[in-house]
């Protein structure tokens, strides 16, 4: 069995620039990553297929179309040839929310292939496959802290982000990416500043929430919530929505926050660690 740990990603900081002609945006970006997300095994004795659990399994569909299929197949065409294999989704980041839950597990599907064909995790096809994939996958395959320019493909990993308590909250709105960057102003509000991380992105924003405020207003509602919780550092909605994330001084005050979302909404709550760092292994990495 191979086991690979798809994590949620997070934009600490997502500052839209242009658009472009291909219809993508220029952006600069500021991707995290949490010790939880969905998991991928391939079983290389099992039946070809893909299995789907986990509590968002419903209503993703298992055929060609999911993103661990289609990195299966780009793996297959361009790194090493080979039948296909019997993999099991562990879906348990909501689906089209902001947290690149389907490019993490494209990018779980093509580690775990190049662990079973031994191929070097960095080489560089398998960038390929994930550029090709989405713009996501890449900083996804690279699973570190790392800043995003070009459509978030172009990638500068960063050290120095602490180990923050992090709590992510969804309403279960799905949100459309297109969607969201098509109502951008067009507006240029300036670069990512440089040097420490959560500085960084304590200065920066994300570009993407007024448009993604105008097809889900709930965000506005969560992120309020989040902001005036007691210990929180920064709180702001990933990618283009609807999750958002507050980053906490410590793991009692991001509980008792958690504690308050729950009593008083139905949300998907999700309270996590920062990770991706030296020394911080993701939680699935870490069993298996
Ligand atoms: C919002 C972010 O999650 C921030 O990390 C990403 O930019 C989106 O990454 P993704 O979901 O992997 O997006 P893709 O599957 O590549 O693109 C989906 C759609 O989002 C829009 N899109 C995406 C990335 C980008 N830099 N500019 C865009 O305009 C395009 O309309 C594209 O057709
Ligand atoms: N394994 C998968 N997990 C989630 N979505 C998938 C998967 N395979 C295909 N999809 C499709 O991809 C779309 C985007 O899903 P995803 O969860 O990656 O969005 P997201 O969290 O908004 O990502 P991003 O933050 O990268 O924009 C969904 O609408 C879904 O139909």
């Amino acid at each position: 069995m191979i086991v690979e740990a798809a994590p949620a990603k997070l934009n600490l900081a997502l500052h839209v620039r242009a658009r472009r002609a291909d219809g993508y945006h220029e952006l600069e970006t500021l991707f995290a990553f949490v010790a939880d997300g969905d998991v991928v095994t391939i079983d290389p004795t099992g039946a070809p297929g893909l299995t789907l659990t986990g509590p968002f399994a419903a209503g993703l569909s298992g055929e060609g179309d999911n993103l661990v299929l289609r990195a299966e197949r780009l793996f297959r065409a361009r790194v090493v040839d080979g039948r296909p294999m019997a993999i099991l989704l562990d879906k348990r980041l909501p689906v089209a929310s902001g947290i690149g839950g389907g490019s993490a597990d494209a990018a779980a599907t093509l580690r775990a292939l190049a662990r079973l064909e031994g191929v070097a995790i960095d080489d560089p096809r398998l960038f390929g496959c994930a550029e090709a994939l989405g713009s996501d996958v890449p900083a996804c395959l690279l699973g570190k802290t790392a800043l995003g320019r070009g459509r978030g493909e172009l990638l500068l990993p960063l050290d120095g982000l602490a180990a923050l308590p992090a709590l992510l909250i969804n309403p279960g709105v799905a949100v459309s990416t297109a969607a969201v960057f098509a109502r951008w102003d067009g507006i240029d509000r300036g670069p990512i500043g440089q040097g420490d991380p959560l500085a960084a992105a304590l200065a920066g924003r994300n570009d993407l929430e007024p448009p993604a405020l105008a097809l889900a207003p709930v965000i506005a509602e969560i992120l309020a919530l989040l902001a005036a919780q007691p210990g929180v550092r920064l709180a702001r909605m990933s990618g283009s929505g609807a999750t958002c994330f507050a980053l906490f001084d410590t793991a009692d005050q991001r509980a008792a926050a958690a504690a308050r979302v729950r009593a008083a909404h139905p949300w998907w709550c999700l309270e996590t660690v920062l990770a991706g760092q030296p020394g911080v292994p993701c939680r699935d990495q870490a069993a298996a």
